[in-house]
């Protein structure tokens, strides 16, 4: 079985503002692409990399001492920029973990587990099961309790084999939020992995020293 990761990092992070987009920004000393991008680099299984840029952020000293990677642009939506690696991916790999550039922190764990549900499935993603009491809200008040049983909160990096995603891309060009609801609208069924909590998406401004401190302490501790 041959594997890919595939990165996506082409777009604005217009929620978290700042200067730059989110994954360009600085990030203990790097950014939020450099240690995406290094987490799969780094893994064994993974037998080809493709970075998905912004047409205005391709730059090739990115992959630079990256010998399994490739740049592709993206496009105008998530779902875009997705299928534009997986075209490029097409016939080379028999697997890909599809992975925000936005996840800086994801760990080895995590990836194994996707890795090897892929081995007995079409598809599978990690997730993290909700464990606080929901609220729906009215005006600023508690209108009413939403059950949390069974529900979980989504991550990446989201596995497929290739060809699956790729039809599922190619039935729905419409695109979703993210590729496991477009696997599922496909018909494919996902199986989920346990996630963890510092895989966290930079999304906001506070994300960022989050994301500093769970690299920090795990840096700490692979040093010392
Ligand atoms: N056209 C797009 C939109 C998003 N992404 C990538 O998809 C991941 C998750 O998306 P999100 O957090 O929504 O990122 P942004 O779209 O950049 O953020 P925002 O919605 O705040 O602008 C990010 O790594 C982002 O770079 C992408 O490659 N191409
Ligand atoms: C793919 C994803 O990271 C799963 O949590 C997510 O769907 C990305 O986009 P969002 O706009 O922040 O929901």
């Amino acid at each position: 079985m041959k594997i890919a990761a595939l990165i996506v990092a082409a777009g604005r992070g217009l929620r978290a503002g700042g200067a730059q987009p989110k994954q360009w920004q600085p990030l203990a000393g790097k950014s939020s692409t450099f240690f995406a991008l290094r987490a799969f680099a780094d893994h064994p299984d993974i037998a080809h990399l493709v970075l998905v840029l912004h047409p205005d952020d391709i730059s090739a000293d990115l992959t630079t001492g990256l010998p399994k990677a490739q740049i592709v642009a993206g496009g105008a939506t998530r779902s875009a920029s997705v299928f534009a690696g997986l075209q490029a991916l097409d016939g080379r790999v028999d697997q890909v973990l599809i992975h925000d550039a936005a996840r800086p922190c994801v760990s080895r764990q995590v990836i194994d587990g996707v890795i090897a549900a892929l081995r007995e499935t079409v598809a599978a993603a990690p997730a993290v099961a909700v464990v606080d009491a929901l609220w729906r809200s009215a005006g600023g008040h508690v209108a009413e309790a939403v059950p949390r049983d069974g529900l979980f909160r989504a991550q990446t990096p989201q596995g497929f084999h290739l060809d699956a995603i790729l039809a599922a891309h190619r039935a729905h060009p419409d695109g979703a939020a993210d590729d496991v609801e477009l696997a599922r609208r496909a018909g494919f069924d996902v199986a989920i992995t346990p996630g963890s909590e510092d895989n966290l998406k930079i999304t906001l401004r506070d994300d960022f020293a989050r994301a500093e401190r769970i690299l920090g302490a795990r840096d700490g501790h692979q040093t010392g």
